[in-house]
């Protein structure tokens, strides 16, 4: 009976196709399509054959393809995911789309067929009495108007495994994922069936993060592609970096149904889950007994599932997981899966706390180190947003602020075209077209006025400085530099009130990074870039190098009012060391070791002043420089003929340098004096 209505299927097809498209079809053609096993990959090749000669029906309009039956009135609305490329298709991937159609009755097959974007299917959906649903990247189409019967879903069922306590099954030796539906009497009365591929090229939207080492979090909503987007992140890390990878696979999407695992995850290893509520065991053993260096996990709902995820993290694996929700906010308000963020208490802070961080008096912070580094919501299946740092993110959610992240694109046609794209945010937008030029000078003039020191710098790069407004405090993002340092830097060049530190780089006016962090992580050019930001790196961080860093941030934000100039063109600013550009000798090196501990362990923390040892004078001329590359004042206390410095906790600017004639320059010009002498 199957093979009789498979042969009606076929002349009804036949004769659409023939008439539309001119392709001939021999009798010898019909009588090896009798044979049930051969119609579905001749129906394919011939749809194949169809689709080669005229291209233009497969990525154009529907209405480019008037003789196949037009389901436009079948049509639901779409789902807003974008349509992916059916070039990418390959044979392998036909073959499983034709153990994917067998799933369903003759009937409801050639329904399906006659579909222009059959290569794209993504689920069928069959709910007893209804009318059976294809589902498209392009939205919803009614495969039959026939309603789905009792022998439909046995048919199906009877093409697939057992289902496992989570109501799932697959199809041996393919990566399809069948769902049940039950009544109450635990009869099926639905399916779900999903197709499953293995799109290559598909994780190069996170190659970078993946081979980077960390850990990483895939947030996205059902059906955006995280499933396919792993399973290839296991075949890259097992084949193409040759790492020891092992998939716990609780419902067999990712290696496929059957024994032996879906090529699709190439040499990784895949442990299969016996039920939903072992998967945290599962993934426990993978360390225990595996040795991985990469472990990959579907699916991560439950709170024993995040704990074990955690402590894999904690075992210095890298952990490659999945969660449900649409950003990491979600994760962030699911009491179960919040440790996978480092978990989340409130804290009850004093009131000058509270007033001093300009905060509310309960306040929500992290617990700890999540168990990511980096987090990637996905979008869509070519569209995802990257936080490079989860702890950062999630402190700034928590803290009310936007989190920093990149979004990125990638072609669908192209899966080697990545796209790195700095999407503002719709309040940067407006913050930056605040800034314009009149309101911004006159502030600055007098903060020039106040720093007072020459724009050297900035006059050479006059066009890439970032204006903003300056009634506020210079707002300075800083990475990999403890903020507390730059602020006692600040406080101790008596700026204290007009530098303030932020982790939100919408807000920021200037980047401070230590060139070891630029190495490691590019993307903070990327960021700085996008924010229209200057970079100031410094080599080491020292306080010396952080004085000179504040230094210049201020002479930028002095000369860009100034000039009035816009930004673009933005660059690194490298501060340079305080190394002498000769070699020095082994009492100057000592002389100099004596300044830096004498500031930055007394003169600064302190408050109080230091007397350094007697010194020759051109020793304690290099001494002072130092001494004044922190901002700081000095005076001789000793002698002419035995000079020796004093560190003042004083700052050194124009206002307050001290008058006396043995102090700074005048002191130079001793010290210069002295050394002619010599
Ligand atoms: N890059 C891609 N190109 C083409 N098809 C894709 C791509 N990514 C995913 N798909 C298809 O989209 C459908 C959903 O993908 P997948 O199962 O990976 O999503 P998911 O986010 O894991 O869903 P769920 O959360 O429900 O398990 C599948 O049919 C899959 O074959």
């Amino acid at each position: 009976m199957r093979a009789l209505n498979s042969h009606l299927v076929l002349i009804d097809l036949h004769t659409s196709w023939h008439s539309a498209n001119q392709i001939p079809t021999s009798t010898s053609t019909l009588t090896y399509l009798k044979n049930s096993s051969n119609f579905i990959s001749a129906l394919s090749s011939s749809f194949r054959r169809t689709r080669r000669a005229r291209p233009g029906i497969v990525s154009s309009s529907r209405s480019a393809a008037p003789e196949i039956r037009r389901p436009s009135d079948r049509f639901f609305p779409g789902n807003g995911s974008p349509s992916i490329s059916p070039n990418s298709a390959s044979t392998s991937r036909s073959s499983e789309l034709e153990l994917f159609l067998e799933l369903l009755p003759p009937r409801m097959r050639r329904e399906l067929f006659q579909h222009e974007e059959i290569g794209e299917l993504i689920e069928v959906v069959m709910d007893l009495g209804r009318q059976p649903l294809a589902r498209f990247p392009s939205g919803d189409w009614v495969i039959s108007e026939q309603p789905v019967k009792h022998e439909d879903l046995k048919h199906a069922i009877s093409k697939v495994g057992d289902f496992s306590d989570d109501n799932r099954s697959g199809i041996n030796n393919s990566l399809h994922r069948i769902s049940a539906i039950r009544n109450r009497k635990m009869q099926i009365i639905g399916l779900t069936c999903r197709v499953g591929r293995a799109v290559s090229g598909s994780a190069g939207i996170i190659h970078d993060l993946v081979e980077g080492g960390g850990s990483i979090l895939l947030i996205g909503p059902p059906g955006v592609g995280k499933t396919t987007l792993i399973r290839e992140t296991a075949r890259m890390l097992a084949d193409e970096h040759r790492k020891r990878v092992v998939i716990v696979d609780t419902s067999n999407e990712i290696g496929g149904d059957g024994d032996v695992p879906h090529a699709g995850i190439g040499r990784a290893r895949r442990m299969q889950v016996p039920n939903v509520h072992m998967q945290h065991n599962v993934m426990i053993e993978a360390v225990e007994n595996h040795m991985p260096q990469t472990i990959i996990i579907d699916e991560i709902g439950t709170e024993l599932e995040a704990l074990a995820a955690s402590t894999i993290a904690q075992r210095g694996v890298q952990l490659v997981g999945t969660a449900h929700g649409m950003a990491i906010d979600s994760i962030i308000k699911n009491p179960s899966l919040q440790i996978l963020v480092g978990g989340i208490e409130s804290v009850t802070l004093g009131d000058e706390e509270a007033r001093k961080r300009k905060v509310q008096k309960t306040i929500l912070e992290r617990k700890g180190p999540p168990t990511f580094t980096c987090a990637v919501e996905m979008i869509s299946k070519t569209e995802c947003r990257v936080h490079h740092r989860l702890d950062a993110t999630v402190d700034a959610i928590l803290a009310g602020k936007s989190p920093l992240f990149e979004i990125r694109h990638m072609d669908a046609d192209d899966n080697d075209s990545l796209k790195l794209t700095l999407l503002p945010e719709k309040s940067h937008i407006e913050e930056s077209n605040m800034n314009d030029g009149k309101d911004v000078s006159s502030d600055i003039e007098s903060d020039e006025e106040e720093v007072g020191h020459p724009p050297s710098w900035s006059k050479k790069q006059s066009t890439s400085i970032y204006v903003k407004k300056r009634s506020s405090p210079v707002c300075v993002y800083t990475s990999k530099i403890l903020d507390a340092d730059l602020l006692q830097v600040a406080t101790v060049m008596g700026i204290e009130d007009e530098i303030d530190v932020t982790d939100d780089i919408g807000t920021a006016d200037a980047i401070l990074a230590s060139s070891s962090e630029m190495k490691q992580n590019p993307w903070i050019r990327g960021m700085a870039k996008f924010h229209q930001l200057p970079v100031f790196v410094i080599k080491s961080n020292t306080m010396a190098q952080m004085v000179k860093a504040v230094r210049m941030i201020f002479e930028m934000e002095s000369f860009s009012s100034v000039s009035k100039q816009p930004f673009n063109n933005l660059f690194d600013i490298e501060i340079e060391d305080d190394a002498p550009k000769r070699k020095p000798s082994l009492e100057e090196i000592d002389a100099l070791e004596e300044v830096r501990l004498a500031i930055e362990y007394i003169v600064i923390p302190g408050g109080e002043p230091v007397e350094l040892l007697p010194r020759r004078s051109e020793i304690i001329a290099r001494q002072l420089e130092l001494v004044e590359s922190y901002q700081l004042a000095a005076e001789n206390s000793g002698t002419e003929l035995n000079p020796r410095l004093q560190i003042l906790p004083q700052r050194l600017s124009k206002k307050n340098l001290p008058k006396s004639p043995k102090s700074h320059s005048s002191f130079r010009k001793e010290a210069d004096s002295t050394r002619l002498h010599h």
